[in-house]
């Protein structure tokens, strides 16, 4: 848990927290659910992180605490449409506005124009963003453990499944991946960047992996410049890479998405399935 002592996610989490009770207001939860029971289907985000080699997630990302502006980025859909013809598996679409400059908008506009799955990365405290991601058509929801109570990321897992969305559970210390492995899930993000702190220590995900058992996909977020990074992340273990920053403030997303592809699908990477 944040704990309250003023962290830049604890600052994060009040600005969220301020949006969501002006969302709630404005659109009841049944409304939500009927947008979400409209939504097409969830895609098989699992199966697609689960196939051979280390995928790419990429990520659409204005802005963040860490750096400031990063990219305009004025069509999301389009950028996302690079993303997927460089080979990334899963598009991950940043929904918070306050520091990162996204928005529900910003999901649905990626998801109707992609095939593959779509992650709504943003700090969810509530079951109500849970049917918000599925109703703009969100597959994958993030869900930070450093946000959250244990019973609370208990109660949001057990939502998320039930409502079709695949729950990645984000860490950064040992503590809390047992805390996520308690709470079920199956597909785990180790976070390189410290959210209280912003530290970026790209060592973190080797201590955890081993602690995190074969069968849960092991998701490396964070700090990868290019595929040298993705693949120090592989040699300690990562089915897959989450990449914001380098994409998008790169001249070509594309090929910046195919050349990490490429690093990934190294024969010597190669898991038996
Ligand atoms: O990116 C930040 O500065 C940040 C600060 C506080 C909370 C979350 C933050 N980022 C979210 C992410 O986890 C990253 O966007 C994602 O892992 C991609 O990281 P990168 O490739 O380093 O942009």
């Amino acid at each position: 848990m944040t704990g309250g002592t003023g962290s830049v996610l604890d600052e994060i989490i009040e600005g969220v927290r301020a949006d969501l009770a002006e969302r709630q207001r404005e659109v009841p939860l049944e409304a939500l659910k009927e947008r979400a029971a409209a939504a097409p289907p969830p895609r098989d985000a699992l199966g697609a992180l689960r196939g051979q080699g280390v995928s790419v997630i990429a990520e659409v990302k204005r802005s963040s605490p860490s750096k400031g502006a990063l990219a305009a980025i004025a069509d999301p859909a389009a950028l996302a449409r690079d993303y997927e013809s460089g080979g990334a598996k899963v598009i991950s679409v940043l929904t918070e506005r306050r520091r990162f400059g996204g928005s529900l908008d910003d999901l649905a506009a990626v998801r109707a124009n992609v095939d593959i799955a779509v992650l709504r990365k943003d700090f969810i405290v509530t079951s109500y963003q849970l049917w918000e991601a599925r109703a703009y058509g969100a597959d994958v929801a993030l869900l930070i453990v450093a946000a959250l109570e244990q019973d609370a990321l208990v109660s949001l897992v057990e939502r998320a499944e039930s409502i079709g969305l695949l729950p990645l559970v984000e860490v950064h210390t040992e503590e809390e991946a047992a805390r996520a492995l308690e709470a079920g899930a199956k597909v785990i993000g180790v976070n390189a960047r410290d959210l209280r702190t912003l530290r970026v220590d790209r060592g973190v995900f080797a201590r955890l992996a081993p602690l995190i058992p074969k069968n849960v996909v092991k998701i490396a977020e964070s700090g990868v410049r290019g595929p040298h990074d993705l693949l120090a992340y592989a040699s300690a273990g990562a089915d897959a890479v989450l990449v914001g920053e380098s994409l998008v403030i790169g001249k070509d997303p594309r090929s910046a998405v195919a050349d990490l592809v490429a690093a990934g699908a190294h024969p010597a990477l190669r898991q038996s399935g």
